[in-house]
């Protein structure tokens, strides 16, 4: 099932042009990886998707009315702001606002507990949300995106603060959700992670698509010095390929 769907999708921020013509579909059972160089457009991709920015082209997203839209996808925008003092239980509850129940309803109890559980923040419910470490207060936002429940999470840069253990347990608890049925977009820099958990990547580069396919396909010298400038060297463990930028 086509959770995502972007066809000759276009945007230009303050007159220029960042995107152009990006064709891209994300499916149940996906964790698309999205990489390229700052500034290639990632952001710009998924706030268009999601109708958050104008563009031209189609996104079967942006397209659909607000409460449907936010009940298909959740988003963790890259800047981590939490506006108020509210407790994490509290942060968690506002991913529930799309359903109807309130926050308070059994089943948004259960998805609140759920999404804390996951992301290994029992501890934490009743801490001040503001006042909690920089990748304590991602995972809180993480949190509130699982959640929302939606068959599609996009996330940019999940795992940008995160050590190394929870970036690891953050790209493993996507994987599960990709390998149940949830299709994930999250844009992602390190290359070695996007190697291991991701079932696809798309390497975006000046604002277009220079490669979409399995990550041993994406990740070829050629392709990485052309986007990136840098030679990469792939170094095979058991628990799948590290890649090194040298
Ligand atoms: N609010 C904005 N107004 C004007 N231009 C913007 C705005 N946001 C981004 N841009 C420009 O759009 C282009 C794409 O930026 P975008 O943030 O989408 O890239 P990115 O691939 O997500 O980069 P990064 O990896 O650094 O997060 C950049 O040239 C950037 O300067």
């Amino acid at each position: 099932m086509t959770l995502l769907d972007l066809r000759g999708l276009s945007v230009t921020r303050r007159n220029r042009p960042v995107l152009h013509g990006i064709g891209l579909a994300v499916r149940a059972g996906e964790l698309v990886g999205l990489i390229g160089p700052n500034g290639a457009g990632k952001s710009s991709l998924m706030e268009a998707a999601l109708g958050l920015i104008p563009f031209t082209g189609t996104s079967d997203l942006a397209a659909l009315d607000p409460g449907h839209r936010a009940r298909r996808a959740a988003y963790l925008p890259q800047s981590r702001e939490i506006a108020w003092p509210v407790s994490v239980e509290d942060l968690v509850a506002l991913g529930r606002i799309p359903w109807p129940g309130g926050g308070r309803s059994p089943a948004d109890r259960a998805a609140i507990d759920a999404a804390i559980a996951r992301m290994g923040l029992e501890g934490f419910r009743r801490r001040t949300a503001l006042r909690l470490s920089g990748g304590e207060q991602a995972r809180a936002l993480i949190a509130r995106a699982l959640a929302q429940q939606t068959p599609l999470l996009i996330a940019d840069e999940p795992v940008a603060g995160l050590d190394p253990a929870q970036q690891l347990a953050c790209l493993r608890l996507f994987r599960a959700l990709a390998d149940e049925g949830h299709g994930i977009l999250a844009s992602i820099h390190d290359l070695g992670l996007a190697a291991r958990f991701c079932t696809r990547l798309v390497l975006l580069a000046e604002g277009r698509v220079l490669a979409d396919g399995p990550p041993d396909q994406v990740l070829q010298d050629a392709l990485m010095r052309r986007a990136f400038g840098i030679i990469t060297r792939r170094i095979d463990t058991p628990d799948g390929p590290a890649i090194l930028p040298v």
